[in-house]
C-alpha cells in the first residue's frame, strides 16, 4: 500500500502555520550561534592561564560575566498562540509534573533568599547565570504554549529503505532541509555547562521550582532517564505499528503534551542510539513549543566527541547552538569539596574490620527485624538482576556480584528505584586494565547519587586511588616527556589527594573527555555522599518522632525523581 512519506510536514504539524522560525538543519547554523558569541574564559581548577586547544574549541562560549543578555524580541512576543498545554494527564503516566505551586518572584529572588538564610553561598558566577534564568522566567511569564497537534498514523508510515544509520540520522531531514518550524514566541532555552560540582543542577532546580504559575506543565529529569523513556516509548509504538514506523514524532508529541518546560540534568550523548534520534527529537519538541533548559559538563561542540558517525550528529550540535543560549558557568568552586563532617561510610583496606563495617551499615540502613536479609531479584527489560542480600530498602552486594549481575545504566536505575541504600563490599582498586569495570562502577555511582540514595563501600585502596593508582598516573605522565608538566601535574596530583581534574586532563589514561568528566564527577560525588548531611538525611537522627517523620518524607521527596515515580 502506498502511503505518504514520513517526512514531518505542515500537515502533521499545523503549528507550522503560526508565526515561526524555520529550521534548516543542513546549513551550518553556526552563524546564529556565533552571533551570540561574546567572549570566553576558562576554568581550570581556578588556575587562569593560556587557553588550551580544548579551551579554544569553546568558540561560542559566552562568559558568565557577560551573560545578562537582553531578552530577544521573540521572548517579548506575547499571546501569539492559543492555550492548550494545560492538560495534566499523561497518557503513559510519565514525564509530567503539574505546576500548581504558589506564584513566585522568579529564580533571582529565590537565590537571594537562600543566600540570606545561609543555605547558599553567594557566588558571582552563579549570579550571572541566574540573571539569564531570570530573563527566561520573565519571558515564560508571558508565554502561552499552543495546543500540541499529534501527527496522524498515516503520516508516519515507513519511508523507502535506507542504510540503518542513514535512515535514523536523516529521517525527517537531518540530511535534508527540514520543514519543521519553531514558534516565534517560544522563549529561548538555556544550555548551561561547566565543570563538576559548580552548581549547574542546583541553579536549574531553583529555576524549575520558581517557574511562573502560567506554566502549567513542566518536567525536570535526568537526561539518561529521559532518553531511556523515549526509547521505551518508541519501542511500544513500534510494537503497535511495525518496526519501520516512524515512531519519534508520535512520542515527541506525547512528551510535549506533558511538559511545556523541559529541564534536563546532565545532557550528554555517549550512545549511538541516542545520537541517531536526538536532533529530531529536540527539534520536534521545540516545534511543539517546548522550552528547554539543560545542564551539561561540556560545550555542545564537545558532545559525542568520538562517537560513531559523529558527523551525522553535527546538525544536533548546530541546533543546540542556534536555538539555545549556550552559557558557561565558570565558577571556580567545586561545592562538593567544601569540607563536611565525614560519616565514615567508606572503609579501606579489605581487612576483618571491613566486613564488620559493612554489616553495621547494612543493619542500620536496612530493616533486619521486620525484613531479615534475604536474596531478592529485580527485572529489567525481561532480564533478572540478582540481589544477593536485601533488607528493607537496603541492598548489599560484593563488587563482583554487582558488576557481574547488573551491568548497565538501565539495571542501576532499576536498582535505585527499589532500594535507597547500597552496601558494596570488596571493591578492588581498578587500573588501566579494568577500565570496563571502572566505567560500570562509575555509572552505578551516578545512579545512586542521582536518586539521593546512600552508599557504603569497603574498598581495597583509598577512594582517591580507586580508579587509578598513582603509579598509573606517574607512568602515563612520563609519556609526555616534559618534566615541567610532569612535576606540575604530579604536584597537583599530590595536593589534591592525587586527583585533580587538571592532572587528569594531562593524561591519556581516559579515552576521552567524556570519561575524564565521568571519573572526576564520580570522585566529587563520592565525597558528597560521605558527608554527614547526606548520610543522616531522612534517618531522623536526634529528632523526635514527628520531626523524624518529616525528615524522612522530605528525603523521600528528594528521591522521588521522575523515573522513580512513574516507571
Ligand atoms: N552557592 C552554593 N552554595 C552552597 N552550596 C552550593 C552552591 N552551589 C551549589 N552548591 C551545592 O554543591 C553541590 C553540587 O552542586 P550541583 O550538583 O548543582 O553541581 P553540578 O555543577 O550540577 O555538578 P555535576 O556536573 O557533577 O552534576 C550540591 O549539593 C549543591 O547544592
Amino acid at each position: 500500500m502506498s502511503r505518504p512519506s514520513a517526512k514531518l510536514c505542515a500537515e502533521c504539524f499545523p503549528g507550522a502555520l503560526r508565526p515561526s522560525r524555520t529550521l534548516r538543519s543542513t546549513a551550518p547554523l553556526r552563524g546564529a550561534g556565533a552571533a551570540r558569541e561574546k567572549s570566553y574564559t576558562t576554568r581550570r581548577n581556578g588556575i587562569s592561564g593560556p587557553l588550551t586547544r580544548r579551551d579554544q574549541g569553546l568558540s561560542s562560549v559566552v562568559s558568565s560575566e557577560r551573560l545578562a543578555l537582553p531578552l530577544r524580541s521573540s521572548q517579548k512576543a506575547r499571546g501569539l498562540a492559543t492555550t492548550g498545554s494545560d492538560l495534566a494527564t499523561s497518557k503513559e503516566g510519565v514525564l509530567e509534573k503539574k505546576n500548581d505551586g504558589p506564584p513566585q518572584d522568579g529564580p533571582m529572588k529565590e537565590y537571594d533568599d537562600r543566600v540570606q538564610s545561609g543555605r547558599l553561598r553567594d557566588d558571582p558566577y552563579q549570579r550571572a547565570i541566574i540573571q539569564n534564568l531570570q530573563n527566561m522566567y520573565e519571558a515564560l511569564k508571558d508565554y502561552t504554549p499552543s495546543k500540541v497537534i499529534h501527527p496522524t498514523v498515516e503520516s508516519l508510515d515507513p519511508q523507502p529503505k535506507q542504510s540503518f544509520f542513514g535512515s535514523f540520522f536523516s529521517r525527517g531531514g537531518a540530511g535534508q532541509t527540514s520543514k519543521l518550524t519553531i514558534p516565534e514566541n517560544l522563549p529561548e532555552g538555556l544550555y548551561m555547562f561547566g565543570d563538576v560540582g559548580c552548581g549547574k543542577t542546583m541553579l536549574m532546580d531553583l529555576f524549575f521550582d520558581t517557574l511562573p504559575p502560567n506554566i502549567k506543565t513542566k518536567t525536570r529529569i535526568h537526561f539518561h532517564n529521559f532518553m531511556q523513556d523515549v526509547h521505551k516509548r518508541m519501542h511500544v509504538v513500534k510494537m503497535k505499528y511495525g518496526n519501520d514506523f516512524d515512531a519519534l514524532p508520535m512520542v515527541a508529541a506525547n512528551i510535549a503534551e506533558t511538559a511545556s518546560v523541559l529541564c534536563f540534568d546532565e545532557f550528554q550523548c555517549t550512545d549511538v542510539a541516542d545520537a541517531m534520534i536526538l536532533r529530531r527529537l529536540l527539534e520536534i519538541l521545540m516545534s511543539h513549543g517546548v522550552a528547554l533548559v539543560t545542564t551539561s559538563n561540556r560545550h555542545p561542540d564537545d558532545l559525542y566527541k568520538s562517537g560513531i558517525q559523529r558527523e551525522s550528529f553535527i546538525p544536533c550540535i548546530n541546533l543546540l547552538m542556534s536555538e539555545l543560549n549556550v552559557i558557561n558557568l565558570n565558577s571556580p568552586t567545586d561545592y562538593r569539596k567544601i569540607p563536611r563532617p565525614p560519616a565514615a561510610v567508606y572503609h579501606h583496606p579489605l581487612n576483618e574490620a571491613a566486613e564488620a563495617h559493612a554489616q553495621k551499615w547494612f543493619d542500620y540502613l536496612g530493616d533486619p527485624i521486620n525484613d531479615p536479609p534475604h536474596p531478592d531479584t529485580q527485572i529489567v527489560w525481561g532480564r533478572t538482576i540478582k540481589v544477593p542480600r536485601a533488607s528493607g530498602k537496603a541492598a548489599k552486594f560484593t563488587f563482583n556480584e554487582l558488576i557481574g549481575s547488573a551491568t548497565g545504566a538501565a539495571d542501576y536505575l532499576e536498582l535505585v528505584r527499589h532500594y535507597n541504600a547500597f552496601i558494596i563490599t570488596d571493591v578492588p582498586g581498578m587500573n588501566l586494565n579494568q577500565r570496563d569495570l571502572a566505567r560500570r562502577f562509575i555509572t552505578f555511582i551516578d545512579a545512586v547519587y542521582e536518586s539521593r540514595a546512600k552508599l557504603v563501600l569497603t574498598t581495597e585502596v583509598p577512594l582517591t586511588n580507586l580508579f587509578l593508582s598513582p603509579t598509573d598516573v606517574k607512568d602515563e605522565l612520563k609519556k609526555d616527556g616534559d618534566d615541567s608538566d610532569l612535576s606540575d601535574a604530579m604536584r597537583n596530583l599530590m595536593d589534591d589527594l592525587g586527583m585533580s581534574v587538571q592532572a587528569l586532563k594531562n593524561t591519556s589514561i581516559f579515552s576521552g573527555d567524556e570519561e575524564r568528566f565521568a571519573f572526576a564527577r564520580a570522585l566529587s560525588r563520592l565525597s558528597e555522599m560521605e558527608s554527614k548531611e547526606w548520610v543522616e538525611r531522612g534517618m531522623g537522627i536526634g529528632m523526635n518522632e514527628k520531626e523524624g517523620k518529616e525528615d524522612r518524607e522530605a528525603w523521600l521527596k528528594t528521591r522521588s525523581h521522575w523515573s522513580e515515580d512513574n516507571m
